[in-house]
């Protein structure tokens, strides 16, 4: 079953399209990563799916809905969003913030005790949100967006104020939570990130979709049809796959001459960087 389907979406601001001609669909239980560099139209995507946009043209379904009804209040108990404006109330303390949130969905107590363990701030419960650091801040916002477990999350950039200890322990969260049947729409500027946590993963550039695919498939569709040889003598040979090579390979090898061979293949920030000419931002 289809979770989100998006087809032929476009959404300009003024004479500027923010999205050309955007379409892709993604299955229930997948992790999908939405990729691009900055002000590629990411956010305006989600914000699409979730009703706080409506697209230019184009039709965007959520639950095999018009996304436009996710606005409804029994929509919205269906999923939850982390972005950057995700409000939380400063003067309150972290556990005030989420039993807002409990009560908003009706969850029982231990929902707190919970979601506070998820994000690693049961420590932290009684401090006031504006003492927080950023990445902490950043928890507590991912804690408000899955107290209820939804069957679908939306989460731009979610470890971006993370050390490396928090950001593992996200992972594994978001990987029960995945496993548990929550389907993710991830945008991320960390490509391992993207290619350590999603099945598929999108790079949108100039309003379009350039790439689709698994991170194994878009490697193995952008490998260099390349081997490098290194040899004992300290030459290195960057050679194109075919007969030729095989022959050199094999007298070499003869000669015991071989001290490295390798096929190249590229990462995903090199497929990100070929396919939108730019830099990660
Ligand atoms: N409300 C708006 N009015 C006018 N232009 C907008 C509006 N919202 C977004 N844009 C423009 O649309 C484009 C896409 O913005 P968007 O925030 O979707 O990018 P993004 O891919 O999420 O970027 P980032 O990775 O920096 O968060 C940008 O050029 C942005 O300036």
């Amino acid at each position: 079953m289809e979770v989100i389907q998006v087809e032929r979406v476009r959404k300009s601001f003024g004479p500027k399209d923010a999205l050309a001609d955007v379409s892709f669909s993604i299955p229930k239980g997948e992790i999908f990563g939405f990729l691009g560099p900055s002000g590629a139209g990411k956010t305006t995507l989600i914000k699409i799916l979730t009703a706080q946009l409506n697209p230019t043209s184009g039709q965007a379904s959520v639950f095999n809905q018009p996304a436009e009804r996710m606005r409804q209040s029994a929509q919205k108990m269906r999923f939850g969003i982390l972005t950057d404006n995700s409000g939380l109330y400063e003067r309150l303390s972290v556990e005030e913030n989420l039993e807002l949130y409990r009560k908003l969905y009706d969850l029982p107590k231990a929902a707190v005790d919970k979601v506070l363990q998820f994000v690693n701030l049961s420590g932290e419960r009684k401090k006031k949100v504006n003492l927080l650091s950023k990445g902490m801040r950043q928890r507590v916002m991912l804690a408000c967006a899955i107290i209820h477990e939804p069957e679908l999350l939306f989460l731009d950039e979610p470890t971006s104020a993370l050390d490396p200890v928090n950001s593992a322990h996200i992972y594994k969260g978001l990987r029960y939570l995945n496993e548990k049947g929550t389907t993710i729409f991830l945008t991320t500027h960390d490509m391992a990130e993207a290619e350590l946590m999603c099945n598929r993963v999108a790079i949108l550039y100039q309003g379009q979709i350039q790439v689709i695919g698994s991170p194994k498939e878009l490697k193995r569709q952008h490998r260099k049809h390349a081997v490098s040889v290194d040899l004992t003598n300290g030459e290195a040979y960057e050679l194109p796959i075919g007969g030729e090579t095989a022959d050199r390979i094999a007298d070499w090898m003869k000669r015991g001459l071989i001290d490295r061979i390798e096929t190249k293949e590229p990462s995903l920030g090199d497929i990100f960087i070929k396919m939108t000419g730019s830099e990660l931002l």
